[in-house]
């Protein structure tokens, strides 16, 4: 269906301070159609190139807006069992964190995909059947660490070989209570990811930041009904025990995907050039892979897409 399909969506920010000074014109070189949902990049007055996507968001377009159009139909699936990945790509300064990450502590309206995605799913559950919990991780030079236990660094990467469920054995799972309580832990997350970079002397936009939301939920199934349920999930049957739907959605904050000179770049600048280019680009094999319809996904090659491995909307 229409669901399991990649769907890609391209947002443009408004400009900022430097830019108005600047009197940047963005219309020089790109045109939004929206009707169409095309962009068209103006190389100069003579050529150009369009590019189609799902949606097309302009400028003044609101984080709600971006939540309802390009999140929620995400989130509605992993509610009802499927495992599903929503992801920011552009280069550094484009809005990548602002849209999947902005808290919104002054003015809830800016929250950003991880904090709506959170509230949502919290609304649509039971909290006395259902658990939600979270894992916040950031990958930076092929090494995973728990940004919620920033003591913990290199952490494995395990896939099951019987169901293929994707786990990172030793990372924090925080169970949530409520609105309040994500937000806590999204700015701790966020507090270490500034701090650990700070550490090692580079820049945010230089690792990927990853939070796994952990869905389980128990459907009261009556005789008389028939539910229609994913065909690989999880669950427990028969009796009066009830169905156990477990999921998970993947909310991902990628590194910049400006391409490094490495004849200008020295030392670990050129081996973050590398690792992100390398996930980067794999992931893009990934991703061609699935709008092909393909029957292999290549997820080996870097640790993020074998993070992802499971949550590609693969269970669909
Ligand atoms: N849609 C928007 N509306 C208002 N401000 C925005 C919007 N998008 C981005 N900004 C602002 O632009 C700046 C750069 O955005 P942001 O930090 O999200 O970029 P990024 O792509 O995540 O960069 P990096 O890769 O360095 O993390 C921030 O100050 C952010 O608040």
């Amino acid at each position: 269906s229409d669901l399991c399909r990649v769907r890609v969506a391209l947002r443009i920010r408004p400009k900022n301070t430097d830019e108005l000074a600047q009197g940047a014109d963005f219309d020089t070189c790109v045109e939004l159609q929206p009707e169409c949902k095309k962009l068209k990049l103006k190389k100069n007055n003579w050529a150009s190139e369009s590019y189609q996507f799902d949606e097309i968001f302009g400028e003044n377009s609101s984080q709600k807006r971006i939540y309802e159009v390009v999140a929620k139909p995400v989130v509605e699936s992993v509610l009802e069992g499927y495992n599903g990945t929503v992801m920011a790509y552009g280069q550094t300064g484009t809005g990548k964190t602002y849209t999947v990450g902005q808290l919104g502590k002054e003015d809830p309206s800016e929250r950003g995909i991880m904090v709506r995605a959170l509230e949502h799913i919290l609304s649509s559950m039971s909290l006395e059947t259902d658990s939600v919990a979270v894992s916040y991780l950031q990958l930076y030079l092929e090494s995973v660490q728990d940004l919620l236990a920033p003591e913990k660094t290199n952490i494995p990467i395990v896939e099951d070989p019987k169901t293929g469920e994707v786990s990172l054995p030793g990372a924090a799972i925080v169970e949530i209570k409520d609105l309040e309580h994500v937000c806590q832990l999204l700015q701790i997350g966020e507090t270490n990811r500034h701090a650990a970079n700070t550490k090692m002397n580079t820049e945010s936009s230089r690792s990927h930041a990853i939070l796994i939301i952990h869905l389980q939920r128990s459907l009261k199934i009556k005789e008389e009904t028939t539910v229609s349920i994913p065909s690989d999930t999880e669950h427990t049957l028969p009796g009066d025990l009830p169905l156990v739907l477990k999921s998970k959605l993947l909310i991902v904050d990628l590194a910049g995907s400006e391409r490094i000179d490495k004849s200008g770049s020295e030392g670990h600048m050129i081996e973050e050039a590398k690792f992100i280019n390398l996930s980067l680009s794999s992931l893009g094999k990934c991703i061609n892979a699935l709008a092909e319809n393909s029957s292999h996904i290549p997820t080996r090659d870097s640790k993020l897409t074998r993070m992802l491995r499971d949550s590609f909307g693969g269970n669909c």
